[in-house]
């Protein structure tokens, strides 16, 4: 696969400016919102089971984070995501801190059992818990994984027929046959709460325009982690602290273009798993 069709699907977000509705954390709220815009798309945050089905009937794509997850939010989420299955866009599921409580794994599983998601991106330990492995998970940070990430995203990929998004310092991205590792990114992306939800928000831009959603979710990671290692660097140098980092990462995300991600992406493709 040309590092261009990835690297020119951002010209695709631009010129679409899809409307991204969330259900999310207030955590991470304002960050995923600005983060949608320098991407190139156009924020909603709508959360009342009332309204969700409406909000979806205008929108491009529907990002799902269950980061502080509610009863109420879980019957919000499952209209939204119906709804979105009824009109054919693209559903985002970040399970955040699944594995740490039963209420959030099991409100996960009954998610992905009742909505068909198109893209479910999570650390190592949220991936590991819904693919059935033992993992540890430390409130919404990923402890002890004794599987091995690709294969746990392989086999959950093929599980629930979707493209299956691992983060950590190297990205996994797998349908359950083509599988892409992405080694962009800068460690300060770890020293700041968001770089995850804020991922998920990125792919909400990215998945609509492109009407295979492994190949939209590569392009989408690429972009952000790219950002996030031109915010993580001046001149060469680690950025000051978390906070500099933080405004740097937002500019570089808005300063991105395709010629930036065609020179900077470490995209590699690893074959399936022998023992899938
Ligand atoms: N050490 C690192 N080096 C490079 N990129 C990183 C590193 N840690 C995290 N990232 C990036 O930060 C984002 C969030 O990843 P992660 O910290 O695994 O998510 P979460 O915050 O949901 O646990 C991802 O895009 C990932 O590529
Ligand atoms: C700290 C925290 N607590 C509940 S949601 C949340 C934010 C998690 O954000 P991320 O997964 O992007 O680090
Ligand atoms: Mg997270």
């Amino acid at each position: 696969m040309e590092i261009r069709t990835f690297a020119e699907l951002l010209n695709r977000v631009r010129e679409m400016r899809p409307l991204v509705h969330h259900i999310t954390n207030t955590v991470t709220i304002n960050d995923c919102a600005n983060i949608t815009l320098h991407t190139g798309g156009a924020p909603v945050m709508a959360h009342a089971p009332e309204e969700v089905e409406e909000m979806v009937g205008l929108a491009s794509s529907l990002v799902l984070n269950i980061g502080m997850l509610t009863s109420s939010q879980v019957a919000a989420m499952l209209l939204a995501g119906k709804q979105a299955n009824r009109r054919g866009i693209p559903v985002v599921l970040d399970p955040v801190g699944a594995g740490a409580t039963h209420f959030r794994t099991e409100s996960v599983r009954r998610i992905l059992e009742e909505v068909q998601v198109t893209i479910v991106k999570g650390n190592a330990a949220e991936i590991a818990t819904l693919a059935g492995e033992r993992a540890e998970v430390r409130g919404v940070d990923a402890g002890e994984v004794a599987a091995d990430p690709i294969q746990a995203a392989q086999t959950l990929a093929r599980q629930l027929s979707t493209v299956v998004v691992v983060t950590g310092k190297t990205d996994i991205i797998t349908d359950g046959t083509r599988t892409a590792c992405v080694d962009n990114g800068h460690h300060m992306m770890g020293c700041i709460t968001g770089t995850g939800c804020m991922g998920a928000s990125v792919l909400g831009c990215f998945a609509p325009v492109a009407d295979d959603p492994w190949i939209a979710a590569v392009a989408a990671v690429t972009a952000y982690t790219i950002a996030g290692e031109i915010g993580g660097e001046i001149g060469g140098e680690s950025a000051d602290g978390p906070g500099s980092f933080k405004w740097r990462f937002f500019d570089a995300m808005a300063g991105l273009n395709a010629e930036k991600i065609a020179e900077k992406a470490k995209i590699r493709q690893v074959a399936p798993s022998p023992n899938l």
